[in-house]
């Protein structure tokens, strides 16, 4: 599995935290960090969240996790990409149906609104996750991509 990192300066030190998890992780392949690298950096998060969700778009990467304030700007950027998917998860059983009912490449959090050892337990919980391209649920993501094809 290859993953893309990014975040705005409000979420560059837990995206940090979590790209650091990411890269020690034996089932993660490959971890790229598009930045911001520091807090001084202010880039706007839809740079950061559109770039990564892009990334995916192109195959370049399998899923993202992005981090802003609250995680909900980054999750907005990240859907207007084509063929993404992406949700704020601060919960467990959240993150587990993003990957099983919706197929979601990008979860994202909000540094302002969870604690780094919550989001690190998700983090590591959300790789071991897949998608069934045969179950029921897959017939209802298809509706999604239906609607892309036709706008
Ligand atoms: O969703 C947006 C993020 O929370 C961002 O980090 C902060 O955005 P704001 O400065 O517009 O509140």
């Amino acid at each position: 599995m290859r993953i893309v990192v990014a975040a705005d300066n409000a979420g560059v030190e837990l995206k940090n935290q979590l790209r650091d998890l990411l890269r020690a992780d034996e089932r993660v392949a490959e971890v790229t960090d598009l930045g911001v690298p520091d807090a001084a950096d202010d880039r706007a998060y839809p740079l950061l969240g559109l770039a990564a969700a892009e990334a995916i778009a192109r195959g370049e990467a399998d899923r993202g996790v992005l981090v802003c304030g609250t995680g909900i700007g980054m999750a907005i950027s990240a859907n207007k990409v084509p063929g993404v998917r992406a949700t704020v998860a601060h919960d467990s059983y959240s993150a587990e149906r993003s990957i099983k009912s919706n197929d979601c490449q990008v979860i994202t959090f909000g540094a302002r609104a969870i604690g780094p050892e919550v989001a690190k337990k998700i983090v590591a919980e959300w790789v071991g996750y897949r998608f069934d391209p045969a179950s029921a649920s897959a017939t209802k993501v298809a509706h999604i991509t239906e609607y892309e094809n036709a706008h």
